[in-house]
This record gives C-alpha cells, structure tokens and sequence, in this order.
C-alpha cells in the first residue's frame, strides 16, 4: 500500500535556503521584482539586454554602456568548429535540451572557465553562443544538414535567436515578442534549476557544470518543460468545446495540467498577463481562430474548477507557437534567457559562499550486521 504524501516540508518548500538581493517572487507590487524593478514595467520598457546587463553587473545600463554591450554580445557569436561538428553528429531525435545541455558542458571543455575573474566573459560568450548553437543543430538535424550562418547581422538576442532559427531576418512584431519573452523568463529567485546552480557553485565548481546542471533540471515537464508539455496538449484541440470537454476528463482522472499551478504563486503569476497578452496579438496577426481560443477557455475551466491559474509557461505555448518555433525549441529559448538569471545567482553564491549541505531526516533501517552471502535470500 502506498503511503500518503507527506507534504509538510516537502520539496523544501516555505524554508529559506539562503539570501539574494537578485529577484523576489510572491512579493509587493505584481510580485515579481529584478532588483527591485517590476518585471512588468521591464517588459514594457526595455530590452533583454537591459534586464542581463541589471541582473548580471547590478544597474540598468545608460545608453552608452547598453550599445557597448551589444557590440560586445553581437562579436561573441562563432561557433568554434569542434562544437559544430559535435552538434552535427547529435541525432534528429535527440531533445534540443540535451543538445543545449551537451553544447554547454563541449564549450566548457573548448573554452574552460579557469578563474572566477572570468566569470563574467564566460557568461557573455554562453549567452551570445546559445541561439545560435541550439539553430545549428536544429537546422543541421532537420533541413538536410543545412549549415546556417551564425553569424547574422542581428541586433539583439532576441532578434538572433528567430533569425538563426528561421535563417532569415524576423519581423519587428515577432521580435518585440521574443523580447518580452526573454525578459519573462529571465530570473525567478530560488527555483529549482537556479537551485541546482547554486548547488554547484557552492562547491567551487566552474560556470560551465553549473549552468549545464541547471539545464538538465530546467528540461523537465515540472518546470520549463511545462511550455513544450502544454503545447502538446492544446494542439489536439479543434475548439474551446471539445478543450472544456477533455479538461474536465483530466480533472477527473487527476491528470497533471501543464503550465497550470506554482510552487509559490498562490493566486496568479504575473507573467501570465503580459504573455496572454502578445499571445492575442500573434493570434490576430496570423488569423487564428482555434488556438488562442482554446488556451483561454484551458484558462476559464481550471480557475473555475480548481482555483488554479495559468503559470509563465501556458500562454507562452501559442506565442511561440504563432510565431512558426517548432514545439522542442520551446524549452531551450527558456535556456537563452534564464541564463543571466543562473549566472547572476552562482556570482551571488561565489562572493558569499558556503557549501551548500542540508540535512536528512532518516527512515531506513536500524543498524544490523552484513549477512554472509550464502545466507542471504
Ligand atoms: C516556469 C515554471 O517552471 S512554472 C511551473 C511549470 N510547471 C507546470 O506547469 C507543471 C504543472 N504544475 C505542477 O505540477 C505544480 O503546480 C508545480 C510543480 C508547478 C508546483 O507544485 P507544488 O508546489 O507541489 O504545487 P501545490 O502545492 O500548489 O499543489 C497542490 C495540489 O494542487 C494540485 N495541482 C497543482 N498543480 C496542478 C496542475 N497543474 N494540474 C492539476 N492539479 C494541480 C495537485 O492536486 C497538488 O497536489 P498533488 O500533486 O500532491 O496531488
Ligand atoms: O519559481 C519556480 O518555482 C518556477 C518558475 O516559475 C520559474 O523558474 O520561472
């Protein structure tokens, strides 16, 4: 029989796990502050650059030190040739985060981290390198072992990101999108891939296995995987009808809904609002009429039903999905964003560190000798 979950302190969740001056979540305002700035007003207001720069270096840049960093991130872009040939022989089936997770731990062999000093370079290449990287493969894999140019004339991440993809320039709406989009998925205090990060800059490990690590706990339906997840789930839907109808099966078998519910959120996630939001102006740019209207009923039916609210992940599904990125890239344009948020939190863990060791409560055995082991059954 199995036994019922024992909830209290579980998954650690309530229990303080250390300080950051980085982000807060559930707090004062929309609740989600980045360095004390709303991320509601950062996405209206600025760029993804903007938010690494504040994240990363602790204040918005003026315009001078923004343009410097652009051309720095934009001359960072190359993808050194032993990685391309390691991307080329990843497989077409392979999932983009274990190429993302693989492309990390190659450069860390390419291009190791041999010093704190260089954390900061090192952060700057692997957020300059990532779209680019994650496209070639994508491309390699998938279009006739076409070899895309990584090194467009894109002017931001975001920009470069679709344009590898697509290997063409992006429109201007579907840019501003992927703009917001990365700012919204930049930085989430103590989550569970930031987590894992921390985890291992705790023990005076290198940027690249902490990153690579947080890749690996990001990719799971439970966390960033939830976009890809919802995706796959909405699209079996042909109308808000038939969406309410199957909802409710699944409530009733106690299925997990993707991109529905936090860990700390209790009522709302900000970030759903303003994602929602562009999701409808991509649905009326390209004329749908299914998509959109399923996820809203998706919405209505699980608040209705259970007081549970669209996360960071939901609407994102058909904003990505409207602007023609394949349903596995989701999770790694995830990557190229919350990338600043992990790198911030392993410099924050590096200036004030302390191995990070908790406790158990043990539940095995009592102490007892070994049995030889002709005795054993
Ligand atoms: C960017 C991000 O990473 S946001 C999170 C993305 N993840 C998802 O969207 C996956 C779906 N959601 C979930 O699995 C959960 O809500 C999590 C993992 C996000 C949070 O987990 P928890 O903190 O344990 O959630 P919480 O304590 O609020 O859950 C209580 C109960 O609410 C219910 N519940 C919570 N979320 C959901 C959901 N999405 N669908 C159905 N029921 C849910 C469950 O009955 C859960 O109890 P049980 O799992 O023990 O049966
Ligand atoms: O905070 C969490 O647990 C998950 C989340 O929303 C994020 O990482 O963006």
């Amino acid at each position: 029989m199995t036994e019922a979950k024992k909830l209290s302190g579980a998954g650690l969740r309530g229990q303080s796990a250390g300080e950051t001056a980085l982000c807060t979540v559930g707090q004062t305002g929309s609740g989600l502050t980045y360095r004390g700035y709303d991320v509601k007003d950062l996405s209206a207001n600025a760029t993804f650059e903007e938010v690494a720069y504040l994240l990363l270096k602790g204040k918005l840049p003026n315009q001078a030190e923004l343009d410097a960093y652009k051309t720095k991130l934009k001359g960072l872009r190359d993808l050194p040739q032993a990685l391309k040939d390691v991307l080329e022989r990843i497989p077409a089936d392979a999932h983009p985060m274990d190429v993302m997770r693989t492309g990390c731990s190659m450069l860390g062999n390419l291009e190791t981290e041999n010093s704190f000093d260089e954390q900061q370079e090192a952060t700057d290449r692997l957020l300059a390198v990532f779209p680019g990287l994650i496209n070639y493969w994508y491309n390699f894999s998938h279009n006739n072992g076409k070899r895309i140019n990584e090194n467009t004339d894109a002017d931001t991440i975001a920009e470069q990101f679709l344009w590898t993809l697509h290997d063409k320039k992006p429109s201007d709406l579907h840019v501003q999108v992927m703009q917001a989009s990365l700012i919204l998925y930049a930085e989430h205090e103590f989550n569970a891939s930031t987590f894992t990060a921390r985890v291992c800059a705790s023990t005076l490990s290198d940027l690249h296995s902490c990153i690579t690590g947080a890749i690996g706990s990001l990719r799971g339906p439970l966390h960033g995987g939830a976009n890809e997840a919802a995706m796959d789930m909405i699209e079996n839907w042909k109308s808000p009808e038939e969406a309410e109808k199957e909802i409710m099966g699944m409530l009733e078998r106690k299925d997990k809904i993707m991109g529905f519910g936090h860990a700390i959120y209790r009522t709302s996630d900000p970030r759903n609002a303003i994602i929602k939001e562009w999701s409808e102006k991509l649905s009326k740019d390209v004329g749908d009429t299914v998509l959109y209207p399923v996820s809203a009923k998706v919405e209505e039916v699980m608040w209705r039903e259970k007081k549970l609210f669209c996360n960071a992940d939901f609407f994102h599904a058909s904003a990505y999905h409207f602007m023609g990125i394949p349903t596995k890239l989701f999770t790694p344009i995830f990557v190229c964003s919350r990338l600043t948020g992990w790198a911030a939190h392993v410099f924050e863990q590096r200036a004030n560190n302390r191995i990070i060791r908790p406790s158990a409560d043990y539940t095995g055995p009592e102490p007892r000798e070994v049995t030889p082991i002709s005795e054993r059954d």
